[in-house]
């Protein structure tokens, strides 16, 4: 089997491969009461997420080489040792030993299913049968999210350290998979496994919609209710130790509240060589959340300094770029509205040629005016229109379900591989 070797050193580059998870029955696996816990803003419509998924899915598989976590979990699962491992981890975690049996000898196949979408409680004693919960293992709602369990850096693989329990799973799963998958593997970093001399301060977390590869030397992060200090430095210390690690971090603090705030693709994302996605109000107006760029060489912090703005601190290191503003230039509200539906949280599939969500009708209006021309998914999928006949592109996928889960394109997909990219 041909193996996929994974390399990411762009957030632009032409697109190879992407790792997805269609949403299925474990979206609906939440109540009004638990939506919260989930880290939901609110209980979607499964059916129509799944229409509106399909437009982004089917959009991907006309551009690159599309996998699921369900496909490659249960190709992974067929070793043995990739399933004892997991169960173990998982079993552990989660506080379920006395399952490990049964699901080990579930096929491979139903078991990535269960791992995902939970494991329903068997009411065999006094505590399950008056017990509330449903599950013996949760849904996990947020995979569709498949951005933030696991990055790609260069040719490695870090594993997130998720800022919420119930994001955990998805982080151990992915682990599991670029161990062990046949044919995509990648060397991973994990925080929770990584060698040290001290314990892993527990305030570290990292959750990939946070950590963008602005080039080959040079990574920007978000840090606020998902990554914090503590997870910053960890990447810091992991780079050090590598000969080829890049010499800039450009760190982008981020208000805590509202949750739409949660992670740095929420308000800047990069769209073309020239071009990026911007929320004015954090990125470039005048507010309390500092940008910091700190240089590394030779092993050592040689650097750690307040830079004006994310755009400049960027372009002072060769990459200008153009800022395209969520909601459009006029109306504050029509800014927060549609950041708020994840209207700057734009995929890149290749320089200059994103997708995004059709409902931010004036962000896409505004890029529209920037020199994007604006395809649907729809027509794309159809044939009707081509991606490859414009120079810049925004393909438009409904979005109005979706969003409700707290995220847009960018969140939704892993890119495993993309060609390089020199700015
Ligand atoms: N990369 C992103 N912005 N991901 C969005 C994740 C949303 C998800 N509901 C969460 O709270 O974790």
């Amino acid at each position: 089997m041909k193996k996929f070797q994974l390399n990411v050193t762009s957030e632009i580059g032409k697109l190879n491969g992407v790792i997805v998870h269609t949403p299925g029955i474990e979206v609906e696996n939440m109540t009004p009461e638990n939506a919260e816990k989930a880290l939901y803003s609110d209980i979607l419509n499964l059916s129509i997420a799944q229409k509106e998924y399909a437009q982004f899915k089917g959009a991907l598989q006309k551009i690159t080489n599309v996998f699921e976590v369900k496909d490659l979990l249960s190709e992974t699962l067929k070793s043995h040792e990739a399933k004892e491992v997991l169960l173990e981890k998982i079993c552990c975690e989660e506080k379920c030993f006395e399952i490990i049996e049964d699901l080990k000898s579930i096929p491979s196949e139903e078991l990535a299913v269960q791992l995902l979408q939970g494991v329903p409680i068997q009411r065999d004693n006094l505590t399950k049968y008056l017990t509330e919960d449903r599950f013996a293992l949760r849904p996990l709602h947020n995979f569709l999210f498949t951005r933030d369990a696991s990055m790609s850096m260069w040719d490695n693989v870090l594993i997130g350290k998720m800022a919420s329990k119930v994001r955990e799973r998805e982080s151990f799963i992915m682990d599991t998979i670029f161990q062990y998958h046949p044919t995509i593997q990648a060397k991973t970093i994990n925080p929770l496994t990584e060698k040290r001399k001290f314990p892993l301060d527990p305030r570290v977390s990292i959750e990939g919609g946070d950590v963008q590869i602005g080039a080959e030397d040079l990574l920007v992060i978000g840090c606020g209710s998902r990554t914090t200090t503590q997870g910053i430095d960890f990447i810091i210390e992991t780079l050090k130790q590598r000969k080829d690690a890049p010499k800039h971090i450009i760190v982008q603090e981020l208000p805590h509240t509202p949750e739409s705030f949660i992670h740095l693709d929420m308000v800047f994302t990069f769209l073309a060589e020239d071009k990026c996605m911007v929320y004015e109000p954090l990125i470039l107006g005048r507010n309390k959340y500092q940008t910091i760029h700190i240089e590394i060489d030779n092993g050592k912090v040689k650097k750690i300094e307040t830079e004006e703005n994310l755009l400049k601190a960027l372009a002072k290191r060769g990459i200008e770029l153009d800022p395209v503003q969520c909601g459009g230039t006029a109306d504050r509200w029509t800014m927060e509205r549609e950041q708020w539906h994840s209207g700057a949280n734009f995929f890149s599939f290749a320089p200059g040629k994103v997708i995004g969500y059709a409902r931010n009708v004036h962000t896409i209006e505004e890029m529209n005016k920037h020199g994007f021309e604006v395809i649907t998914a729809l027509d794309f999928i159809a044939g009707k229109k081509e991606v490859n006949d414009y120079k810049k592109v925004v393909v438009t996928i409904e979005g109005s379900e979706l969003a409700r889960g707290g995220g847009g394109a960018r969140c939704m997909s892993m890119p495993i591989q993309r060609e390089s990219f020199n700015w």
